[in-house]
């Protein structure tokens, strides 16, 4: 295995108010290993926030362990008074080497895109000519060259990101947290950024730590995915076995909505067929990857078990390059050729989830 380029471990963040406590990231650990993009997904309020700002200290945890880029940064095992913290000095210059951006950019109003980028190199060991160079290269990589003497009022939401971006990639990080970066963003240009932070990963090896509560963005982009839920890691997995084989509850929802399967099931569930599904058929959801795919699948079924699919939806997305099939399907047959024919497909890694008349199995 790859060493971790981030290991957070046991990490507690607990927040103490007047008359309460929010416990708003619980015992969680993860390990992110160079050149992943680690989607990190959740609603609201999940912790998601709360757990990547101790990346890089901007929130120190209750306890847990946090090793970046092999320095330890915090380590505390049960409270913040006997936890062994960074220094001060150190820490400032570890955090240049970690990149950050977020849903409202935090840009300079009254300085230019230009003076934005350079913000970043002001404590760099550069001349004021080399600062100038690299600010020139930042923005070519972002394609902002023509708009360097801008102010950010003169930019769209998509181009005021990319400025983020090339500021966050000033002092060369190899890790670049985003934190809801395109949450703010229209569709297109969401894919625009999404394309650019994968392209910096392909091309310059960043490892990203892609924080969103759009399953859609980290469909796009990543490799891994962890799903949060009340301050805890519910789920976690490559982005293929999380899409095809979802264990949860809400990383069924969040992966519906990104596929649109939520409507489709949706509108599916409302045709006479399966409103008047009858005691020998189930209606299913078929879930495959690569190997398998939706002909044999089908033709097998009935050629060993004579059962009847009849295909109500059927998508095709492609996850790292392999095809993640979806088929909403009504088999019919007898009772124990319809259990055993969707052993069958289990058997074969089809996953099989009954959406109704489980009572004919
Ligand atoms: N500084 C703070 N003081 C008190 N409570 C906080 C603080 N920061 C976050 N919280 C609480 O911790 C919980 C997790 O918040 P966090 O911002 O990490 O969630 P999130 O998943 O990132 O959601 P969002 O995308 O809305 O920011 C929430 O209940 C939030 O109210």
């Amino acid at each position: 295995m790859t060493e971790s380029i981030i290991s957070l471990k046991n990490i507690n963040v607990t927040f103490r108010q007047k008359n309460k406590t929010i416990q708003a990231v619980q015992n969680v650990s993860l390990e992110v290993e160079p050149g992943d993009i680690y989607g990190v997904v959740g609603y609201s309020g999940a912790g998601k926030s709360t757990l990547v700002r101790t990346v890089n200290l901007l929130q120190v945890p209750t306890s847990g362990q946090v090793v970046v880029q092999n320095s330890t940064f915090f380590d505390g095992q049960d409270n913040q008074n006997h936890a062994k913290i960074i220094n001060s000095n150190q820490l400032r210059q570890k955090r240049r080497k970690i990149g950050m951006i977020f849903q409202h950019f935090n840009l300079l109003n009254e300085r230019t895109v230009a003076e934005n980028v350079a913000f970043a190199l002001e404590h760099a060991k550069l001349s004021d000519t080399q600062k100038a160079d690299k600010v020139d290269e930042l923005l070519k990589l972002v394609e902002l060259s023509d708009r360097s003497q801008q102010y950010p009022s003169q930019l769209s939401g998509g181009q005021k990101q990319r400025v983020a971006i090339a500021r966050a990639l000033a002092n060369d990080p190899e890790i670049l947290i985003s934190d809801e970066a395109t949450s703010a963003l229209d569709p297109k240009t969401t894919n625009q950024i999404l394309g650019l932070l994968k392209k910096l990963n392909q091309e310059y090896g960043l490892t990203i730590l892609l924080i969103t509560h759009e399953m859609q963005a980290v469909k796009e982009i990543a490799n891994k995915v962890a799903v949060m839920q009340n301050g805890q890691i519910i789920e976690r997995g490559s982005l293929l076995d999380i899409f095809a084989n979802p264990q949860e509850q809400l990383t069924k929802e969040f992966i519906e909505t990104a596929t649109n399967l939520d409507q489709a099931i949706a509108t599916v569930s409302q045709q006479a067929l399966v409103q008047n599904l009858q005691a020998n058929q189930i209606f299913a959801r078929l879930t495959y990857t690569g190997s398998n795919t939706n002909e044999p699948l089908i033709a097998g079924l009935y050629r060993q078990y004579q059962i009847i699919a009849n295909i109500l939806y059927g998508d095709i997305e492609i996850l790292q390059g392999t095809e993640v099939g979806s088929l909403l399907v009504i088999l019919t047959g007898e009772q124990d050729k319809l259990t055993a024919g969707v052993a069958q497909l289990a058997q074969a890694g089809v996953n099989v989830e009954i959406l109704k008349g489980s009572h004919a199995l």
